[in-house]
Protein backbone atom coordinates (compact mmCIF):
# COMPACT_ATOMS: atom_id res chain seq x y z
CA UNK A 1 0.00 0.00 0.00
CA UNK A 2 0.87 3.77 -0.35
CA UNK A 3 3.60 5.97 1.63
CA UNK A 4 0.93 7.52 3.24
CA UNK A 5 -0.24 4.80 4.91
CA UNK A 6 2.92 3.68 6.18
CA UNK A 7 3.13 6.46 9.04
CA UNK A 8 -0.17 4.60 10.56
CA UNK A 9 1.62 1.37 10.16
CA UNK A 10 4.66 2.48 12.12
CA UNK A 11 2.41 3.95 15.21
CA UNK A 12 0.92 0.51 15.84
CA UNK A 13 -2.29 -0.87 15.14
CA UNK A 14 -3.96 0.38 18.27
CA UNK A 15 -3.45 3.91 16.76
CA UNK A 16 -5.49 2.93 13.15
CA UNK A 17 -9.21 3.64 14.38
CA UNK A 18 -8.30 7.46 14.52
CA UNK A 19 -7.90 7.44 10.97
CA UNK A 20 -9.67 4.45 9.67
CA UNK A 21 -12.94 4.01 12.37
CA UNK A 22 -13.54 1.03 10.36
CA UNK A 23 -10.76 -0.27 12.63
CA UNK A 24 -13.90 -1.08 15.11
CA UNK A 25 -16.41 -2.75 12.48
CA UNK A 26 -17.50 -6.34 12.36
CA UNK A 27 -15.76 -7.94 9.55
CA UNK A 28 -12.31 -7.07 10.23
CA UNK A 29 -9.07 -9.49 9.93
CA UNK A 30 -7.05 -10.97 11.31
CA UNK A 31 -8.86 -13.49 13.38
CA UNK A 32 -7.98 -16.39 15.58
CA UNK A 33 -9.11 -19.98 13.65
CA UNK A 34 -10.72 -21.20 16.54
CA UNK A 35 -11.56 -25.04 16.29
CA UNK A 36 -14.55 -23.98 18.25
CA UNK A 37 -15.76 -21.25 15.67
CA UNK A 38 -15.26 -23.42 12.24
CA UNK A 39 -17.68 -25.68 10.57
CA UNK A 40 -17.38 -28.58 7.85
CA UNK A 41 -18.85 -27.19 4.61
CA UNK A 42 -18.88 -30.08 2.17
CA UNK A 43 -20.39 -27.66 -0.51
CA UNK A 44 -16.29 -25.74 -0.31
CA UNK A 45 -14.51 -26.78 -3.98
CA UNK A 46 -10.93 -27.20 -4.32
CA UNK A 47 -9.28 -23.93 -4.84
CA UNK A 48 -7.72 -23.85 -8.53
CA UNK A 49 -5.15 -21.69 -10.28
CA UNK A 50 -5.67 -21.88 -14.41
CA UNK A 51 -2.28 -23.26 -15.76
CA UNK A 52 -0.71 -20.22 -16.69
CA UNK A 53 0.52 -19.03 -13.30
CA UNK A 54 3.73 -18.72 -14.10
CA UNK A 55 4.43 -14.55 -14.79
CA UNK A 56 5.56 -12.05 -11.78
CA UNK A 57 7.23 -9.08 -11.81
CA UNK A 58 9.26 -6.46 -9.43
CA UNK A 59 10.19 -7.17 -6.09
CA UNK A 60 10.70 -4.50 -3.71
CA UNK A 61 10.66 -3.13 -0.59
CA UNK A 62 8.25 -0.73 -0.01
CA UNK A 63 9.34 0.02 3.67
CA UNK A 64 6.34 -2.24 4.85
CA UNK A 65 7.33 -5.64 3.27
CA UNK A 66 8.41 -6.91 0.52
CA UNK A 67 5.65 -7.19 -2.18
CA UNK A 68 6.15 -9.08 -5.26
CA UNK A 69 3.57 -7.28 -7.87
CA UNK A 70 2.26 -9.60 -10.86
CA UNK A 71 1.70 -8.53 -14.22
CA UNK A 72 -2.85 -8.76 -13.85
CA UNK A 73 -3.41 -7.28 -17.30
CA UNK A 74 -1.44 -9.22 -20.17
CA UNK A 75 -1.14 -12.75 -18.91
CA UNK A 76 -3.17 -13.02 -15.84
CA UNK A 77 -2.60 -15.66 -13.11
CA UNK A 78 -5.90 -16.51 -12.24
CA UNK A 79 -7.77 -17.96 -9.10
CA UNK A 80 -10.95 -19.79 -8.69
CA UNK A 81 -12.91 -22.43 -7.30
CA UNK A 82 -12.92 -22.52 -3.68
CA UNK A 83 -15.46 -20.27 -1.90
CA UNK A 84 -14.94 -18.24 -4.70
CA UNK A 85 -17.86 -16.84 -7.51
CA UNK A 86 -15.54 -15.91 -10.85
CA UNK A 87 -12.45 -15.41 -11.43
CA UNK A 88 -9.86 -13.59 -9.20
CA UNK A 89 -6.45 -12.14 -10.79
CA UNK A 90 -3.24 -12.49 -8.56
CA UNK A 91 -2.18 -8.58 -8.00
CA UNK A 92 0.91 -8.70 -5.14
CA UNK A 93 2.05 -11.30 -2.51
CA UNK A 94 3.85 -10.10 0.67
CA UNK A 95 4.86 -11.63 3.83
CA UNK A 96 4.64 -10.54 7.80
CA UNK A 97 7.08 -11.65 9.77
CA UNK A 98 8.29 -11.00 13.84
CA UNK A 99 11.54 -10.24 15.19
CA UNK A 100 13.82 -13.15 16.42
CA UNK A 101 11.79 -14.17 19.57
CA UNK A 102 8.20 -13.29 18.26
CA UNK A 103 6.12 -14.84 15.71
CA UNK A 104 4.78 -12.97 12.79
CA UNK A 105 1.98 -14.37 11.35
CA UNK A 106 -1.27 -12.32 11.39
CA UNK A 107 -3.95 -15.14 11.62
CA UNK A 108 -3.72 -17.46 14.56
CA UNK A 109 -4.69 -20.81 14.92
CA UNK A 110 -6.50 -22.03 18.29
CA UNK A 111 -4.33 -19.10 19.64
CA UNK A 112 -1.16 -20.45 18.76
CA UNK A 113 1.06 -18.21 16.24
CA UNK A 114 3.42 -19.31 13.09
CA UNK A 115 6.87 -17.53 12.62
CA UNK A 116 5.41 -15.61 9.36
CA UNK A 117 2.61 -15.53 7.20
CA UNK A 118 2.69 -15.38 3.10
CA UNK A 119 -0.28 -13.33 1.45
CA UNK A 120 -1.49 -13.97 -2.35
CA UNK A 121 -3.81 -11.01 -3.28
CA UNK A 122 -5.84 -11.00 -5.71
CA UNK A 123 -8.85 -9.13 -7.24
CA UNK A 124 -12.41 -10.03 -8.51
CA UNK A 125 -11.90 -9.67 -12.59
CA UNK A 126 -15.40 -11.12 -13.20
CA UNK A 127 -16.96 -8.01 -11.61
CA UNK A 128 -14.34 -5.36 -11.15
CA UNK A 129 -11.92 -3.69 -13.90
CA UNK A 130 -8.74 -3.05 -11.50
CA UNK A 131 -7.67 -3.92 -8.22
CA UNK A 132 -7.79 -0.17 -7.16
CA UNK A 133 -11.91 -0.46 -7.95
CA UNK A 134 -12.21 -4.19 -6.66
CA UNK A 135 -10.18 -2.85 -3.10
CA UNK A 136 -13.62 -1.44 -1.83
CA UNK A 137 -16.00 -3.73 -2.89
CA UNK A 138 -17.15 -6.28 -0.30
CA UNK A 139 -16.78 -8.76 -3.02
CA UNK A 140 -13.47 -7.21 -4.14
CA UNK A 141 -10.85 -9.38 -3.27
CA UNK A 142 -9.84 -12.33 -2.08
CA UNK A 143 -6.41 -12.98 -0.32
CA UNK A 144 -4.63 -16.57 -0.25
CA UNK A 145 -2.73 -16.93 3.23
CA UNK A 146 0.24 -19.45 4.08
CA UNK A 147 2.18 -19.78 7.56
CA UNK A 148 5.23 -20.13 7.31
CA UNK A 149 7.27 -22.12 9.85
CA UNK A 150 11.02 -22.99 10.51
CA UNK A 151 11.60 -26.56 9.16
CA UNK A 152 13.25 -28.02 6.60
CA UNK A 153 14.04 -25.97 3.65
CA UNK A 154 10.57 -25.46 1.44
CA UNK A 155 10.57 -28.71 -1.05
CA UNK A 156 9.19 -26.71 -3.96
CA UNK A 157 12.63 -24.03 -3.58
CA UNK A 158 10.07 -21.59 -5.67
CA UNK A 159 9.87 -19.61 -2.18
CA UNK A 160 13.93 -19.60 -1.88
CA UNK A 161 13.29 -18.21 -5.19
CA UNK A 162 12.15 -15.09 -3.29
CA UNK A 163 14.28 -15.37 -0.35
CA UNK A 164 17.53 -15.95 -2.25
CA UNK A 165 16.83 -11.95 -3.79
CA UNK A 166 16.13 -10.17 -0.49
CA UNK A 167 19.40 -9.30 0.13
CA UNK A 168 19.64 -7.54 -3.06
CA UNK A 169 16.24 -4.97 -1.57
CA UNK A 170 17.57 -4.98 1.55
CA UNK A 171 16.83 -1.01 1.51
CA UNK A 172 13.69 0.30 1.00
CA UNK A 173 12.69 1.40 -2.36
CA UNK A 174 15.06 -0.93 -4.04
CA UNK A 175 13.75 -3.03 -6.29
CA UNK A 176 14.21 -6.09 -8.59
CA UNK A 177 13.13 -8.24 -11.64
CA UNK A 178 12.12 -11.59 -10.46
CA UNK A 179 9.97 -13.56 -13.58
CA UNK A 180 8.72 -17.30 -13.97
CA UNK A 181 7.65 -17.76 -10.49
CA UNK A 182 4.66 -20.41 -10.32
CA UNK A 183 2.41 -18.79 -7.28
CA UNK A 184 0.98 -22.50 -7.57
CA UNK A 185 4.13 -24.04 -5.84
CA UNK A 186 3.77 -21.43 -2.88
CA UNK A 187 0.72 -23.28 -1.98
CA UNK A 188 1.45 -26.20 0.82
CA UNK A 189 0.68 -29.85 -0.62
CA UNK A 190 -2.64 -29.87 1.20
CA UNK A 191 -5.48 -28.33 0.12
CA UNK A 192 -7.00 -27.71 2.72
CA UNK A 193 -8.09 -24.28 3.83
CA UNK A 194 -10.50 -22.31 6.37
CA UNK A 195 -12.28 -19.44 4.74
CA UNK A 196 -14.08 -16.58 6.25
CA UNK A 197 -15.26 -13.29 5.35
CA UNK A 198 -12.58 -10.84 6.39
CA UNK A 199 -10.76 -7.71 5.59
CA UNK A 200 -6.95 -5.66 4.61
CA UNK A 201 -5.19 -6.30 7.59
CA UNK A 202 -3.63 -2.70 7.72
CA UNK A 203 -4.93 0.61 6.67
CA UNK A 204 -7.21 1.29 4.91
CA UNK A 205 -8.93 -1.75 6.13
CA UNK A 206 -11.32 -2.26 3.91
CA UNK A 207 -13.75 -5.10 4.19
CA UNK A 208 -13.30 -6.40 0.99
CA UNK A 209 -12.02 -9.60 2.10
CA UNK A 210 -12.33 -13.22 1.30
CA UNK A 211 -9.91 -14.96 2.72
CA UNK A 212 -8.60 -18.19 2.55
CA UNK A 213 -6.29 -19.62 4.85
CA UNK A 214 -3.99 -22.87 4.37
CA UNK A 215 -4.18 -25.53 7.02
CA UNK A 216 -0.70 -27.06 6.35
CA UNK A 217 2.52 -24.31 7.33
CA UNK A 218 5.23 -24.04 4.69
CA UNK A 219 8.38 -24.79 5.97
CA UNK A 220 11.49 -22.51 5.58
CA UNK A 221 15.28 -22.88 6.82
CA UNK A 222 16.60 -20.79 9.55
CA UNK A 223 18.64 -18.60 7.00
CA UNK A 224 15.62 -17.75 4.88
CA UNK A 225 13.53 -16.47 7.97
CA UNK A 226 17.20 -14.58 8.99
CA UNK A 227 16.75 -13.27 5.20
CA UNK A 228 13.32 -12.07 5.62
CA UNK A 229 14.18 -10.46 8.98
CA UNK A 230 16.87 -8.62 7.74
CA UNK A 231 15.41 -6.25 5.71
CA UNK A 232 15.29 -2.63 6.44
CA UNK A 233 14.35 0.15 5.47
CA UNK A 234 15.09 4.07 5.94
CA UNK A 235 13.44 5.85 8.36
CA UNK A 236 14.40 9.91 8.96
CA UNK A 237 18.05 9.25 7.56
CA UNK A 238 18.90 5.80 9.52
CA UNK A 239 18.35 2.53 8.47
CA UNK A 240 15.67 0.51 10.62
CA UNK A 241 15.34 -3.19 10.87
CA UNK A 242 11.44 -3.79 8.90
CA UNK A 243 9.32 -4.99 11.97
CA UNK A 244 5.52 -5.23 10.51
CA UNK A 245 3.63 -4.10 12.92
CA UNK A 246 1.26 -7.03 12.46
CA UNK A 247 -2.04 -6.38 13.49
CA UNK A 248 -3.57 -8.92 16.53
CA UNK A 249 -6.66 -11.33 16.10
CA UNK A 250 -9.73 -9.11 15.50
CA UNK A 251 -13.18 -10.29 17.09
CA UNK A 252 -15.21 -12.51 14.80
CA UNK A 253 -18.07 -10.68 15.73
CA UNK A 254 -20.57 -13.34 14.76
CA UNK A 255 -18.89 -14.45 11.70
CA UNK A 256 -18.98 -18.37 10.95
CA UNK A 257 -15.46 -19.66 9.50
CA UNK A 258 -15.76 -22.50 6.99
CA UNK A 259 -13.37 -25.81 6.38
CA UNK A 260 -12.76 -27.22 3.63
CA UNK A 261 -11.66 -30.23 5.73
CA UNK A 262 -13.51 -32.51 8.36
N1 LIG B 1 -2.25 -7.85 4.57
S1 LIG B 1 -3.41 -7.90 3.47
O1 LIG B 1 -3.16 -8.99 2.54
O2 LIG B 1 -4.68 -7.92 4.15
C1 LIG B 1 -3.36 -6.43 2.53
C2 LIG B 1 -3.36 -6.50 1.14
C3 LIG B 1 -3.34 -5.31 0.40
C4 LIG B 1 -3.33 -4.07 1.07
N2 LIG B 1 -3.29 -2.86 0.38
C5 LIG B 1 -3.85 -2.65 -0.86
S2 LIG B 1 -4.68 -3.77 -1.70
O3 LIG B 1 -3.65 -1.44 -1.43
C6 LIG B 1 -4.08 -1.32 -2.80
C7 LIG B 1 -4.00 0.12 -3.15
C8 LIG B 1 -5.17 0.81 -2.59
C9 LIG B 1 -6.20 1.27 -3.38
C10 LIG B 1 -7.18 1.93 -2.66
S3 LIG B 1 -6.76 1.94 -1.02
C11 LIG B 1 -5.31 1.05 -1.24
C12 LIG B 1 -3.31 -4.01 2.46
C13 LIG B 1 -3.33 -5.20 3.19
ZN1 LIG C 1 -0.77 -9.10 4.32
Amino acid sequence: CSFKHARFLLRGPHTWVHQFPIAQSSRQSPVDLRSSETHFDAKLQPLNYDDKATSSRMLNNNGLSFKLSFDDSSDPCVLNGGPLDGDFRLNQLHMHWGCDKLPGSEHIVDGNAYAAELHMVHWNSSKYSSMQQAVTQPDGLAVIGVFIQVGKEHEHKELKKITDLLPKITNEGSKIELSGLNPLLLLPSSTAYWTYLGSLTTPPLHESVTWIVMKEPLSISKQQLKAIQSLYFLRSGKYERLLNNNRPPQPLAGRKIRASFK
